[in-house]
């Protein structure tokens, strides 16, 4: 660890302007706590760096960007694609995030119907405030808008009429036939291990947002919690926790369950639960009532991560079997830093190895991390000797929020992200590969009638148009690459929907062959 270089993501903790002595003090005690546990885990950072002796043939990639930007979903197309038995073998364990995704959509619809019956006033959204400020002559945004809603989010709506006239009987009737989902939920994160939370910031409630912390072995936790926490979690590798979660039983909803994890074909309670709520989903999910309050209330679930709802014929099934597209949209949240081997067959580097030995390239780490603001100093550690970064911009979300801070907009996080990424003195050398991500909501939102100039001033008349979009903003992300290298590297950029795997495994197999053409020509510069 560069223990001389600045901390690039300093910038991230600089005080909002117009902070009232109340945040303030919020505000230092939660940074007081978060400098705590990162003392507490310094020693084991510099012993686990010592332990994971750099292999000078061991190739390191890391998957940076903000939270819910698509690391994880960009490492899974690695991993199927490149790993395939323990893709495999981990496949059928994610059946339970995928479950609980499900769950949360149900249990979030039935809390806006509940709201709405309840004439509730629609959550104001958060006070307008202006962003952090960008860096002289980049002003690519305006003030943030109101209405501008995160994905899957609720915000404002201009109709203060409530709708509750539309809602009858039948949704009281589906609201309490729906009711076990709760049970099983609480059981669900319970089982997944106690970082299974969602994460809420003022009005950015993300729906979706299961998280869990995920350690793949002792060697490869960056240590983001103490100690002691750690041994009550008991959750030491994702496989552990992903099976934990699949053979849920929730023993006092059912007489009829045993402890063995075998319930009527072949499934476990929680299957069996949510096979038995399938037609009340269903008909939660295609009531057009139900979809009138979901507009008014702004909440597009099916743009939100961990969707779904679209498929409860398939998936609320005893029988259920993620499929891998299933696995690649399942949402859970990185906490910390998770580490992941990969060893390429021999030949599909032996073409570029030649010079230096076969066995050049052949094994990789590949390093997923949390990306949500107060997970990123723990990223630090992991810039020594890496040979490539992802980096994750979702492009979809210039009109959208963070979630972990509702006052910073997504796609300024992304460009001061970036711009400190690209800075890093410890990752001058490092290839910058960019992923413009989430190009299908990109498209689907300008489709809709979003005008990405109302957001960003600077794109003024350009036509409001995908490609035109991507144009603009690559631009912006390489002019913030020149300005920042300390030296000229390689880059390489892609317009990417990672969620499509089949489209993805083009650019992945691109983005595995120029890292390693990269990492051999400099291994024979050295
Ligand atoms: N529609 C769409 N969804 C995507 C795309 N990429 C990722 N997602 C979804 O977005 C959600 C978040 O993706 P993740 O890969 O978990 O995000 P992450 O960057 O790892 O987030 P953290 O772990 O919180 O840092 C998941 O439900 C993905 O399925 C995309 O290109 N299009
Ligand atoms: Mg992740």
């Amino acid at each position: 660890m560069g223990a001389t270089e600045p901390d690039p993501f300093a910038i991230f903790h600089t005080p909002p302007p117009g902070e009232t002595p109340g945040e303030r003090a919020m505000r230092e005690a939660k940074e007081a706590e978060e400098k705590r546990v990162s003392d507490m885990i310094d020693d084991q950072l510099k012993a686990e760096k010592l332990a994971r002796k750099k292999d000078k043939y061991v190739v390191q990639v890391l998957l940076l960007g903000q939270s819910e930007s698509g690391k994880s979903t960009t490492l899974k197309n690695f991993r199927m694609r490149y790993a395939k038995a323990a893709w495999q073998a981990e496949r059928t364990s994610w059946r339970s995030v995928i479950q609980l995704n499900i769950i949360r959509s149900i249990i979030t619809i039935v809390e806006v119907l509940q709201a709405e019956m309840d004439g509730d006033p629609i959550e104001p959204g958060t006070p307008t405030m202006p962003f952090s400020p960008l860096p002289p002559n980049t002003p690519l945004f305006a003030p943030p808008r109101p209405e501008s809603p995160a994905l899957g989010t609720r915000t404002h709506s201009s109709s203060k009429q409530p709708l509750s006239s539309l809602l009858t009987d039948k949704h009281q009737l589906l609201k309490l036939r729906l009711g076990p989902l709760r049970r099983v939920e609480t059981d669900l994160k319970r089982r997944l291990g106690e970082g299974a939370v969602e994460e809420v910031d003022g009005a950015a409630s993300n729906l979706g947002a299961l998280s869990l912390r995920l350690e793949l072995d002792s060697s490869s936790d960056s240590g983001l919690v103490p100690k002691k926490r750690k041994a009550e979690w008991g959750v030491h590798r994702l496989q552990d926790a992903l099976e934990k979660g699949s053979s849920a039983r929730v023993g006092s909803l059912h007489g009829h369950g045993t402890d063995d994890g075998s319930g009527e074909g072949g499934g476990d309670d929680v299957t069996d639960i949510l096979a038995s709520c399938r037609e009340d989903m269903q008909a939660l999910w295609s009531d057009e009532a139900v979809r009138v309050v979901l507009k008014k209330r702004k909440l597009r679930l099916e743009d939100s991560a961990g969707f779904f709802l679209d498929d409860l014929d398939r998936i609320a099934q005893r029988n259920y079997e993620p499929s891998d597209d299933d696995v690649v949209r399942a949402r859970l949240r990185t906490l910390g830093v998770q580490e992941y081997r990969i060893t390429f067959e021999p030949q599909s580097t032996a073409i570029f190895a030649g010079g230096i030995g076969g066995d050049a390239g052949k094994e990789w780490l590949l390093y997923d991390v949390g990306g949500s603001r107060t997970m990123r100093h723990a990223w630090l550690p992991y810039f020594d000797n890496v040979q490539a970064i992802i980096f994750l911009a979702p492009v979809s979300c210039f009109d959208e929020r963070l979630t972990e801070d509702s006052k910073i907009n997504r796609l300024e996080d992304s460009f001061l992200l970036w711009r400190s990424v690209c800075g890093s003195k410890l990752l001058s050398r490092a290839s910058m590969i960019l992923f413009l991500n989430k190009c299908d909501l990109l498209k689907k939102k300008l489709r809709s009638g979003v005008q990405v100039k109302k957001y960003l001033p600077s794109y003024g008349d350009r036509p409001n148009d995908a490609s035109a979009v991507l144009k603009y903003l690559r631009e912006k992300f390489k002019e913030i690459l020149r300005q920042q290298s300390p030296e000229i590297r390689q880059n390489y950029f892609y317009a990417t929907t990672v969620i499509d795997t089949k489209a993805t495994a083009a650019t992945i197999k691109a983005v595995k062959d120029s890292i390693l053409r990269d990492y051999l020509k400099n291994a024979e510069i050295v």
